[in-house]
């Protein structure tokens, strides 16, 4: 039960794989009734802990289980004491979303069939549509919905706002803009979807006792599209350290980042390099960078290289001795720009594990990506924006849509991961596994928040380079504890305290204590 405990809120599941599992549940002799009621008996008692029974609530009750759910919750809530009336536009329903319509208006509950006819109410329970939307919402709904989020009045919404596909998020025709969305037994891909996030509100899982054998039945040992959680997160960081080690041994990173025109960038890398606690720091920058890097990180080695006339990095002139397979893992891009072409060149060749962003993206994306890709044999991590998504991948349509899909096809075209950085930053290996980063902050929506994920993500990459984790897990670990640094820092000095050196600042206070 642990285990299943743990893992549940990693999961995430489509309508169908959602269908799939309720269909076992039910084929095993759970009847569909008892297993309504057992669900919408918990979140009528969420709801009590939300709002207390003084208050007037409004039940909105569609055709289907969504429907059923909430008819079952204005039960509750009457027995409770709440003053509740029921909405239904609807005439053909599901034969247990009627039984519960004649029972609750047996008690007395009115039902009313016209938004014009609906009572003033505290706040609104949405069962319209659960995953059983099947396509785009029309009037005279639609109408409704709309006038309903034009209310103002808290919503509630069963399972997901109604109107929003369940797995990809996209608004079918319009949809309910909630302030909770209490999602029923396993996470909807859908609430993970950045084009989601202005209709779900305050998301919380309504775990209703899904046996871990169906959910493994049905999406296989391990679920391909997770969620990553602290849990996750923490168990691949580099601790605690063996007692006896030394600073090679934790990894050695090179940055090649900077120019001129962009020193700044070069500084807010290797600052998240440093908070990633990597043993061996060395940085190649134009020669005209070397003397400002240095001030900034005396523990660094700082290489300083000849440059272009444009201040870009024209030669990495690495130490005596040393070649680029003298690194656990190279980070290139921030700051670079587009006039570093033989240096990205360069790296691509080389037999090292690569986190690629930025100019080194836009570099790559002229170069070709899959072509240039395809010579490559050791590990690739892309950590594009969608706009830099789009010129790497101009084929793929929707990274602004489904940006679960899109990163997984980008992943298994390039044979790389692919970090699609968004409000829900997605990750995904070429073999369609795929991590999401749940929590996140606007805050991180900053110039130099990018330079410091790079250098985070390449520390831990170099830590990790002897150990059997796999890439993609430890590019979750870096999206997570960069958002994390972002949520706590934007908590003690709000949304607009969060400036990208700040942010690299917070990265070690994540984990204190948590590791
Ligand atoms: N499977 C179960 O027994 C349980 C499900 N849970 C809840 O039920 C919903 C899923 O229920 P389902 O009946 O499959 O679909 P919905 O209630 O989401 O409603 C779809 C319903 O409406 C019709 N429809 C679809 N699209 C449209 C549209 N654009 N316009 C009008 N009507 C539309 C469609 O024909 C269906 O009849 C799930 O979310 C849970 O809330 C229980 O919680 C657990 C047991
Ligand atoms: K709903």
């Amino acid at each position: 039960m642990l285990n299943r405990n743990k893992h549940i809120s990693q999961v995430v599941v489509t309508a169908a794989q959602m269908r799939d599992i309720e269909a076992r549940i039910f084929a095993a002799g759970m009847p569909v009734s008892a297993l309504m009621e057992k669900v919408a008996g918990l979140i009528a008692k969420r709801i009590q802990e939300i709002w207390e029974p003084s208050n007037h609530v409004g039940i909105l009750t569609g055709p289907g289980h969504n429907g059923g759910d909430g008819l079952v919750v204005a039960r509750e809530l009457h027995f409770r004491g709440y003053d509740v009336w029921i909405y239904l536009p609807f005439d053909k329903l599901k034969e247990l979303t009627s039984q519960h319509l004649q029972y609750a208006q047996s008690l007395g509950i009115p039902c009313y069939q016209e938004i014009e006819q609906l009572p003033d109410c505290d706040f609104l329970v949405d069962g319209l549509f659960g995953f059983g939307l099947e396509r785009e919402i029309t009037d005279p709904i639609a109408s409704v919905i709309n006038q309903l989020n034009e209310w103002n009045k808290p919503i509630i919404s069963i399972d997901l706002p109604s109107g929003l596909h369940t797995d990809t998020g996209e608004v079918l025709g319009t949809a309910i803009r909630a302030n909770y969305t209490l999602c029923l037994g396993l996470w909807k891909q859908g609430l993970l979807q950045d084009q989601a996030l202005d209709y779900i509100g305050k998301a919380e899982l309504i775990d209703f006792d899904i046996p871990w054998a169906d959910v493994q039945a049905v999406l296989g040992d391990v679920p391909k599209v997770k969620r990553i959680t602290p849990t996750t997160a923490l168990s691949t960081l580099p601790l605690p350290r063996p007692p006896v080690t030394h600073k090679y041994k934790e990894g050695h990173l090179l940055l090649i980042c900077g120019s001129r025109r962009y020193a700044g960038g070069a500084i807010l890398t290797a600052l998240g390099a440093r908070g990633s606690g990597v043993g061996m720091l060395s940085i190649a920058v134009p020669e005209s960078l070397k003397q400002l890097l240095v001030s900034h990180l005396p523990e660094a080695l700082v290489i300083g290289c000849p440059e272009t006339e444009t201040g870009a990095i024209a030669q990495l002139q690495l130490p005596e001795n040393t070649n680029l397979s003298s690194f656990s893992a190279i980070a290139c891009g921030p700051g670079l720009t587009k006039d570093a072409i033989s240096i990205v060149q360069e790296v691509l060749a080389s037999d090292r594990p690569l986190v690629l962003d930025a100019d080194g993206l836009n570099i790559l994306a002229q170069l070709g990506t899959i072509l240039t890709l395809q010579q490559r044999q050791a590990a690739t991590v892309l950590t594009p924006h969608t706009g830099e998504f789009h010129r790497l991948f101009p084929d793929i349509a929707d990274a602004k849509g489904d940006r679960v899909k899109a990163v997984q096809e980008a992943a298994a075209q390039s044979g790389a991961v692919v970090l699609l950085k968004g409000a829900r930053t997605a990750i995904a290996n070429p073999q369609g596994s795929v991590w999401i980063n749940p929590e996140s902050t606007p805050a991180l929506a900053r110039g130099g928040s990018g330079d410091v994920l790079t250098g985070l993500l390449g520390g831990l990459l170099a830590q990790a380079v002897n150990k059997a984790i796999p890439v993609e897990d430890i590019v979750a670990t870096a999206a997570w504890w960069h958002g994390q640094a972002g949520i706590l820092a934007a908590s003690e000095r709000t949304e607009l305290g969060v400036d990208a050196f700040t942010l690299s600042q917070y990265l070690l206070k994540v984990i204190v204590g948590r590791s």
